[in-house]
């Protein structure tokens, strides 16, 4: 298989007090086409920051990103946000409200004929199962449904690949592992790509082809579920999926 997606010894950094804060280091992937890859990490170890700049909001200060084998970005490069065809379904990145759903689904196709616009959009409804309300607006919604319609606004385009920075975490724990495995067959059903981000393991693991374990900036294991369950390059890596397991669990516990 082709890789898609590959991460090269990128360097993400902030300003900071006119220095630079670096917050990303040496970190390097690569994802096949079809693969869904998921960061998996504490609050603050840059899992966000991997995201943006893949999608071209953040620069990078060493190394390059290269999407189907064009660079994106690198110290002399940055390719615009717009050019990059990648989809995204951030946490804020919310459905409008004063647009119907079809409207939502199809606000990425403005630049396509009228004919093409409603077949896909129509396509796009009954790939989430929510043909019947095209015609209603987002706050008439479950937040399960809403999500599903940015899903499918972010893939209505046809983006290269998909980005998805806690897409579930609004959601109560039994929507969100249900909607974890909707949007899994979604993706493959369709070939889609995609790098997603989350701080909760259950997720990673329902969703996921490849995970990469992350602390402090940097990319401690990256490979299938099974053998970051099974064998852990290190002691970080099995500690953080021992740790985190016992929170998930604890935080199941409290939320129902
Ligand atoms: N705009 C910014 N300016 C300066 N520092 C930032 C900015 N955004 C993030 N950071 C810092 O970069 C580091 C990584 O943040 P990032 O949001 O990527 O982490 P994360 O793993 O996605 O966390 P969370 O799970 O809480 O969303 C943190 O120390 C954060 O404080």
């Amino acid at each position: 298989m082709n890789q898609l997606l590959v991460l090269d010894k990128i360097k993400l950094a902030y300003p900071h007090q006119k220095q630079l804060k670096v917050v990303v280091e040496n970190f390097s992937l690569s994802l096949q086409e079809g693969e869904i890859g998921c960061l998996l990490g504490p609050s603050g170890c840059g899992k966000t920051t991997v995201l943006r700049s893949i999608a071209g909001f953040e620069p990078v200060y060493a190394g390059e990103i290269k999407l189907a084998n064009i660079v994106l970005s690198a110290p002399d490069k940055m390719v615009e946000p717009e050019n990059r065809h990648i989809g995204m379904m951030f946490q804020d990145y919310a459905l409008f409200p004063h647009l119907t759903i079809e409207q939502n689904i199809a606000f990425g196709l403005k630049n396509k004929d009228k004919a093409y616009i409603k077949s896909r959009t129509a396509e796009m409804l009954s790939l989430i199962n929510l043909a019947d309300t095209r015609k209603r607006y987002p706050h008439e919604l479950s937040g399960g449904q809403q999500q599903r319609v940015a899903l499918a606004r972010a893939i209505a385009p046809s983006p290269k690949i998909l980005l998805l920075d806690e897409p579930f975490s609004n959601l109560d724990t039994d929507s969100r592992e249900r909607l974890a495995f909707e949007v899994r067959e979604i993706l493959k059903e369709n070939k889609l790509s995609a790098i997603l981000v989350t701080h909760n393991q259950a997720e990673a693991f329902a969703i996921a082809d490849k995970i990469g374990i992350m602390s402090h900036g940097k990319l401690l294991q990256w490979s299938t579920p099974n053998e970051i369950m099974h064998n852990p390059n290190s002691k970080e890596v099995s500690d953080f999926i021992r740790r985190d397991s016992l929170s998930t669990l604890r935080e199941q516990a409290f939320m129902r």
